[in-house]
């Protein structure tokens, strides 16, 4: 699913006024009516509903809300902002509309002593800004988006599709900006909804389809996009009857040491429940005898070194199809120059985490070593390790950007919305996942699941996405038999067999 910028929204909404059997006044009855109905599923007609409009579209949809609930009978007050001495046509047409039929319960702000005093429980419409927002608020209209933000505790806040005050395409970190319990928002999901600056003020997200024209969509191009379940089934590549342990590759984890075996051991079982045919473990010789009793299906080389590997790099079999190294594995020096002859020695694309990535953190000219189209996946703290510190999230989606493009490296950035930037420029957010894979070792089971695809022969562009999406999906299986506190990395694992099922239904018994 792509991600438009504010620009492109409109262009979508001309498009489909041009091509369809629409006008723009339709469209936005269309939008009002997605919410309107949402509204009404969730809140009874008797709740206090205060709904607040600003003088562009966004507050048209608001004042056509308010028309069709207050046709279902509900009990709506509206509140027209006046950011503006300018109104779009759209929205002036539907104010008098609106007028002629309820003028005793349309109220005005001009200033921020206007804002009204709530009834209890009220239910709260943000409909003052959306997309077209130009520039951070100011003034006493920045006032009024935090009047609203001040009744978060007490009412339940539904911004119109953006909340007010954020920009869809910029950081607005520092900007006022109402904090909303929901977002619904039209169509497409906007950039500043998947960057963790923004979590407090979109709350939970629904996306609502308006029907926008799919030409347009399908023609226009971005770098943005979301992975959905249809793409994934483009990618996964069911087990053909006559395929053998061979078909699926041989992978090398290089993870572990004296105190650290569990992330090995984590991140090989992940490694085989991804399916790879044939997986081989490189461990420190504290670790032999933890991984041959736990991982009963990986093959175990050992160093002669107790605590930590520091030998890695040698005698590296020549049918390993793919090298995944960091879990564990602590940032010795021995082990940083072990690292380092591995990266000069290798030219497959490698999956490079945790430790290998602070090594590399600390000893920043390895980075261009690394082999080209290798999958490296940090969190943000290693993420600002590798690459510096950014002043916002929009910044630091640049800089990720930037740098998967510069060192031809697929990167991607841990979070909520887990980001993927790509040697082509293209970057996918994914949205499987939850908080209950907050957890250590939930990391070294992706590293295992990317070394493992990697290893079976998907591309690693369609190993990261694949990776990435089943790791989250496999997270969301277990948290809802567990409960997200209860999760454990082990768990992932454990799902991980549902998940390819769900993708092949017919393998169901
Ligand atoms: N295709 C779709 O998805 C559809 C979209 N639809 C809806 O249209 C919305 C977009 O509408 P839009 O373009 O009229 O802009 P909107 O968000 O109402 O803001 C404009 C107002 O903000 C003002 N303003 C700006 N910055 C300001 C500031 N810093 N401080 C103060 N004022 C500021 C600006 O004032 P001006 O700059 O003109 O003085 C103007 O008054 C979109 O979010 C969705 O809700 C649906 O109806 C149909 C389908
Ligand atoms: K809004």
């Amino acid at each position: 699913m792509k991600i438009f910028s504010a620009a492109q929204i409109r262009e979508a909404d001309a498009y489909t006024i041009a091509h369809e059997p629409v006008s723009s006044a339709m469209l936005m009855e269309r939008a009002a009516a997605a919410c309107a109905g949402w509204l009404r599923a969730r809140f009874m007609a008797d709740t206090p509903l205060y709904i607040f409009c600003g003088k562009g579209n966004n507050g048209g949809d608001g004042l056509v809300i308010a028309r069709l609930l207050l046709l279902r009978g509900y009990n709506v007050e509206v509140y027209v902002v006046h950011n503006s001495d300018k109104t779009s046509a759209d929205r002036a047409a539907n104010y008098t509309l609106l007028e002629k039929e309820h003028p005793h319960l349309l109220h005005h702000i001009h200033a921020r002593h206007d804002f009204p005093t709530l009834a209890p429980g009220a239910l709260v419409i943000d409909a003052i800004f959306g997309t077209g927002l130009s520039r951070p608020v100011d003034g006493w209209v920045a006032g009024i988006l935090h009047s609203i933000s001040e009744l978060k505790d007490r009412h339940t806040i539904v911004a119109i599709d953006m909340p007010s005050g954020v920009m869809a395409d910029g950081s607005s970190l520092h900007a006022p900006c109402v904090h909303a319990r929901y977002t619904l928002s039209f169509e497409f999901y906007k950039l500043a909804f998947l960057l963790p600056e923004n979590a407090e003020r979109v709350g939970e997200l629904h996306i609502l389809p308006i029907g926008l024209h799919p030409t347009y969509i399908a023609q226009t191009t971005t770098p943005y996009h979301i992975i959905d379940e249809q793409t994934i089934r483009t990618i996964y590549q069911p087990r053909k009857p006559f395929s053998h342990k061979g078909t699926f590759g041989h992978a090398l984890l290089i993870a572990g040491s004296f105190g650290k075996m569990g992330a090995a051991v984590l991140a090989a079982k992940a490694c085989l429940r991804a399916g790879v045919g044939l997986l081989t473990l490189h461990v420190p010789r504290c670790g032999y005898e933890i991984i041959q009793s736990t991982v009963p299906a990986a093959m175990c080389v050992a160093e002669v070194e107790e605590q930590y590997s520091i030998h890695f790099h040698e005698g590296l079999n020549p049918a390993y199809k793919c090298i995944g190294v960091g879990p564990g594995i602590g940032t010795e020096t021995a082990t940083a120059r072990s690292l380092e002859r591995l990266l000069e020695a290798v030219k497959a694309p490698m999956v490079l985490d945790a430790d290998a990535l602070n090594i590399i953190g600390t000893y920043p000219a390895l980075l261009q070593k690394v082999p080209k189209n290798s999958l490296l996946t940090p969190h943000p703290k290693e993420f600002e390790r590798l690459f510096g510190a950014t002043s916002d999230d929009f910044e630091r989606l640049s800089l990720l950007g930037k740098k998967a493009v510069e060192l031809q490296l697929y990167i991607l950035l841990k979070g909520r919305y887990t980001a993927i930037a790509c040697p082509d420029g293209a970057v996918y957010f994914n949205t499987t996942g939850n908080p209950g894979m907050a957890t250590g070792g939930s990391g070294d089971v992706l590293t295992g699941i990317l070394t493992s695809l990697l290893a079976q022969g998907y591309s690693p562009k369609a190993a990261i996405v694949f990776g990435v999406w089943l790791h989250g999906s496999a997270g969301d299986q277990a948290a809802a038999r567990l409960s997200e506190e209860a999760l454990l990395p082990e768990d992932i694992i454990d799902s991980l067999g549902q998940v390819f099922i769900r993708l092949s239904p017919d393998k169901r018994i």
